[in-house]
């Protein structure tokens, strides 16, 4: 099918709720309400704008777009609105598995679906047809029927043929956790990069997925708009599922190329900040830990932050410093989540390098959460992943204000070196600032130099990576005394003056 198919229901109807590229913010409708571009009114701080936007993302209702390119096919098989969830317990206890379906329900929520029903099965592994067994398929379409579904999702990653045959059986859309993940990324992107990241990573799911989608759905729905439930259910037919596979294969080899121009962008800067000799801390941690909470708390604590953002670097990096003057950077990551969908961490790639590349992890675990140490081992696989497991990793063990104080006490046992913060009240950070301190490089050597006026340079790196304790202005240059790290000190070294 094509747009124009789309566009003849009423762009207004209420329950028709676009996202990412069609989707509007509450300050830019309200601007064009009011007849005004939003860029001109005042633009609060960053950080509250984004959190602005992710509320305002949860359901934008009535607001539709001509759709341009590829990313209609996704988008269309994506758009979730009453929900069952459904999930195959293989392993663990069942408090584990309904800790997954919570997960799952978390998730669909974030991405704007009511969720009406949850369901699990015990199986020893996804029955190969239809991920459930026959049986448990056949209730799952009753409990569709019941609650007036429009889509089901399963708690995994479907073959292309599972989803297919579900479908068959339940009637309605079926959707996996990938999918689910992909299209809640979709909605949070912001940046340029971000976005072409996530649409990569949608492509690259969507391409095998193609076919079995267009199978299934149009013999369903008889490639007919309207019948049997709508939107979600008219697949392309046959000739535009080969044109749409020649327009995702061209369109992600320009995102491919695009992102790679990126990457060097970010490279440089990466360079730029390493001759610098700033250390890198990043934030990282399962979705939901508060990183971004406890960015601004320790940005916000005086003493550690210099509130400057590097303008040209992501803006979630900022520039901060310790109790004891040394600057390093202190970066906000997206959040992991348990099996992150391959394609996205290939995707993400370039930005999760920035984990791998930095001097300390701030791990931050929700301390709050039923099970941290699943949280913990997720994540640290997505490390593993990504090249990141030699980084000093320092555990930080968020929101204890809410934390059960014996699930706490288990945790501390399990990981002996985290500190225990609360980005809410304030409790532990400035233990934690401490603790970063101590894991940067130290400025252990103390120096007594006259440096040259033509080596300025050197004397803004004291100024950067070190503590100065006394400079002075001679006739032969910048006289200094001060802490500065080995490295520095070494190249010092030359301008040492004999202390008198
Ligand atoms: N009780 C309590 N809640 C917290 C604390 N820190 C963060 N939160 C809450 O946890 C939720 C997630 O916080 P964020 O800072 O957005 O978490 P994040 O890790 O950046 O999340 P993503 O960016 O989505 O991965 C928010 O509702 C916060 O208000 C804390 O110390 N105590
Ligand atoms: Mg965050």
């Amino acid at each position: 099918m094509d747009m124009t198919e789309f566009n003849e229901r009423d762009p207004f109807d209420g329950r028709d709720v676009r996202r990412d590229a069609f989707v509007v913010d509450d300050s830019e409708v309200d601007a064009l309400r009011a007849g005004e571009d939003a860029r001109t009114q005042d633009i609060p701080d960053r950080g509250q704008l984004e959190l602005e936007d992710r509320h305002a993302l949860r359901r934008v209702a009535g607001l539709s777009t001509e759709l341009a390119d590829v990313t209609e096919v996704e988008y269309r098989s994506l758009r979730l609105e009453r929900v069952v969830l459904i999930g195959v317990w293989t392993s663990g206890t069942q408090l584990d598995a309904d800790n997954s379906l919570i997960e799952l329900k978390q998730l669909a929520e974030t991405a704007g679906a009511m969720v009406l029903e949850g369901a699990t099965q015990r199986r020893s592994k996804p029955d190969p047809a239809t991920y459930v067994g026959a049986g448990k398929a056949a209730e799952l379409r009753e409990i569709v029927e019941a609650t007036g579904a429009d889509t089901v999702i399963c708690d995994g990653e479907l073959t292309p043929g599972q989803l297919r045959q579900l479908e068959e059986v339940v009637k309605v859309k079926v959707i996996d956790r990938t999918a689910l993940i992909l299209d809640i990324f979709a909605q949070h992107a912001r940046s340029r990069e971000g976005k072409a990241q996530v649409e990569l990573a949608q492509l690259t799911y969507l391409l095998p997925r193609l076919r079995g989608w267009g199978e299934s759905l149009s013999r369903q729905a008889g490639g007919r708009a309207g019948s049997n439930g709508g939107v979600g259910l008219r697949g392309p037919g046959e000739t535009k599922i080969e044109t749409d596979r020649r327009r995702i294969n061209s369109r992600m080899a320009k995102l491919r190329r695009q992102l790679a121009q990126m990457a060097t962008a970010r490279d440089v800067m990466r360079d730029r900040r390493r001759t610098r000799q700033v250390p890198a801390v990043a934030i990282a941690g399962y979705t939901n830990a508060g990183k971004s909470s406890l960015l601004n708390r320790l940005t916000g604590a005086g003493v550690l932050v210099e509130n400057a953002l590097f303008a040209t670097l992501d803006p979630t990096v900022r520039q901060a410093r310790t109790p004891d003057g040394r600057a390093f950077t202190l970066s906000d990551t997206v959040g992991f989540v348990r099996h992150l969908p391959h394609q996205l961490v290939e995707a993400f790639r370039s930005t999760l390098e920035e984990v791998a590349d930095s001097d300390l992890i701030l791990h931050v675990v929700d301390g709050s959460h039923p099970d941290p140490e699943q949280q913990l081992a997720s994540v640290r696989e997505v490390f593993g992943e990504i090249g990141a497991r030699d980084v000093p990793e320092l555990i930080v063990i968020n929101k204890t204000d809410a934390a059960d104080p014996v699930l706490l006490k288990q945790l501390r046992t399990k990981e002996p070196g985290a500190i225990e913060v609360s980005a809410h009240t304030g409790a532990g950070v400035e233990e934690l600032v401490a603790a970063i301190a101590e894991a940067l490089p130290r400025l252990d050597h103390e120096v007594r130099v006259v440096v040259p006026y033509e080596r300025g340079d050197l004397v803004s790196r004291v100024h950067e990576e070190g503590r100065i304790i006394t400079e002075e202005h001679t006739g032969e240059g910048t006289a200094l005394r001060a802490y500065v790290p080995e490295a520095l000190a070494g190249q010092l070294d030359a301008f040492t003056v004999a202390v008198r």
